[in-house]
């Protein structure tokens, strides 16, 4: 039997209600992994549930609250009763980290936070662990799913700034008051909490400069259009001058930009340092259950030291024959019929044509270039194996998969 390990979460919103249905789903392997089964011992909301009370039957502290008050005071406690803390609250890490790092350190605590940047992306631990050796000269990147999504959505046309607003409270992306998203503040609040990693130098949200996208219009949607341009709040924090720099503001990047084509809800974070180049994290930056998967895998930390050895929980098939689309070059007679052949052949396999290109060539001969739709890679190959023996087809049939079918018309 297991041992339990005790959580008491604070806030049971869209973070804290999908992070306590997650750990219920993974509590059986998490125990059958580590030997040790976290539970929730007890949830605080505004209407439920007592601080000192979960304090009490705790061996951690999730704080899913949000604000500075009273998540800071509730975090200050639970550390100074040597509880290891979780919390995803990036307005409090970067208007009091120094206050609560040292805390934290003076306690012999973790504290711990890779969801209160850019969501389920690991850009906390890397900075933290992987990066630890490296001098970081710039950070940059689109740290703000709720902007990101609104821009996203207008670049589309026909969704209206005010309505796509209204998608991404409603899918959970949002603040509670999503002026704090559409002002800037969140991405601003990251934007330090990284350069306060990457530089290790206090940085608080105060010293950022930040504009946010409140003040873009239809007008200027229409122009990036125009232009082939994509409009993104970016993140910015580098080593300026002897000094940093910390600010936000929206941008039009070029379409061979890689943070051009980070859409939706998904963030995206560059790193840059002379020794290692540039790594880019990108992944979902908001939403409850993205959130809270950031979360849960803080708490495993806390729980366990890092395994040194990967555990089986189960022993499962690894699949041979998966679906995918094809690309598919043959040399064929140029000849009546011969599409049709070609058509059936495929047809029989299950194969279905989603385009196809025809070039003549000389000796009365055509290149036929066919994208099929997803199917059974069994049956693509049954297919070329009938095609190849066709007395119209010229040469092997050359086949490549297509990844992102979406990405081809
Ligand atoms: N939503 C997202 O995608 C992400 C959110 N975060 C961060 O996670 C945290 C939680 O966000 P989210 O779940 O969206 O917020 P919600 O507003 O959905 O939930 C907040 C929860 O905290 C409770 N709460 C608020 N004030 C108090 C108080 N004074 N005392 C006790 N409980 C209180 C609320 O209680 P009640 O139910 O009674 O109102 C509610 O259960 C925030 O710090 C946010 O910035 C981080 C990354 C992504
Ligand atoms: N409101 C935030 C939530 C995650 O941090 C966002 O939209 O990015």
């Amino acid at each position: 039997m297991a041992e339990t390990y005790r959580v008491g979460l604070l806030g049971h919103g869209t973070v804290g209600a999908a992070f306590e249905q997650l750990l219920s789903e993974r509590a059986e392997q998490i125990a059958h992994v580590t030997g040790v089964r976290p539970e929730v011992s007890g949830v605080l909301t505004r209407s439920r549930g007592d601080f000192d009370a979960i304090l009490a039957d705790s061996d951690l502290i999730v704080e899913l609250i949000g604000g500075i008050e009273p998540a800071r005071d509730y975090v200050l406690r639970a550390m100074r009763a040597g509880k290891h803390v979780v919390s995803a609250n990036k307005l409090l890490l970067a208007s009091h980290g120094e206050e609560l790092w040292s805390t934290a350190r003076e306690h012999n605590v973790q504290l711990r936070f890779e969801g209160a940047v850019a969501g389920v992306v690991p850009v906390i631990r890397v900075l933290q662990e992987s990066l630890a050796a490296a001098h970081v000269d710039r950070i940059h990147g689109i740290v703000n799913g709720t902007t990101n999504f609104i821009l996203t959505e207008m670049a589309r046309g026909g969704t209206s700034y005010e309505a796509a607003l209204a998608r991404a409270q409603e899918l959970g992306y949002a603040e509670a008051d999503p002026a704090g998203d559409v002002s800037g503040e969140d991405a601003a609040a990251k934007m330090a909490i990284l350069a306060r990693l990457a530089f290790s130098t206090p940085v608080t949200l105060d010293q950022v400069i930040y504009e946010g996208i409140e003040h873009i219009t239809g007008e200027d949607m229409a122009y990036a259009r125009d232009f082939g341009l994509a409009l993104k709040l970016i993140g910015t924090a580098e080593r300026v001058n002897g000094g940093i720099s910390v600010r936000v503001h929206p941008a039009f990047l070029y379409p061979g930009h890689p943070l051009a084509s980070v859409n939706g809800s998904f963030n995206a974070v560059t790193v840059e340092s002379d020794a290692i180049t540039e790594i880019t994290l990108s992944g979902p930056g908001a939403g409850g259950p993205q959130t809270a998967s950031a979360v849960l895998g803080d708490v495993i930390s806390a729980m366990i030291p890092p395994a040194s050895t990967p555990e089986t929980t189960q022993s499962l098939p690894v699949v041979a024959d998966v679906k995918s689309a094809f690309y598919l070059a043959m040399e064929v007679d140029d000849e009546p019929g011969v599409l049709a052949q070609v058509a059936e052949i495929l047809g029989m396999q299950g194969a279905s044509i989603k385009s196809v290109v025809q070039r003549g060539i000389p000796a009365g001969r055509a290149r036929l270039v066919m994208v099929i739709h997803p199917l059974l890679e069994s049956r693509f190959y049954g297919a070329v194996q009938l095609l190849a023996r066709m007395p119209f087809v010229h040469a092997e049939p050359r086949a490549i998969r297509v990844l992102d079918e979406e990405f081809t018309d």
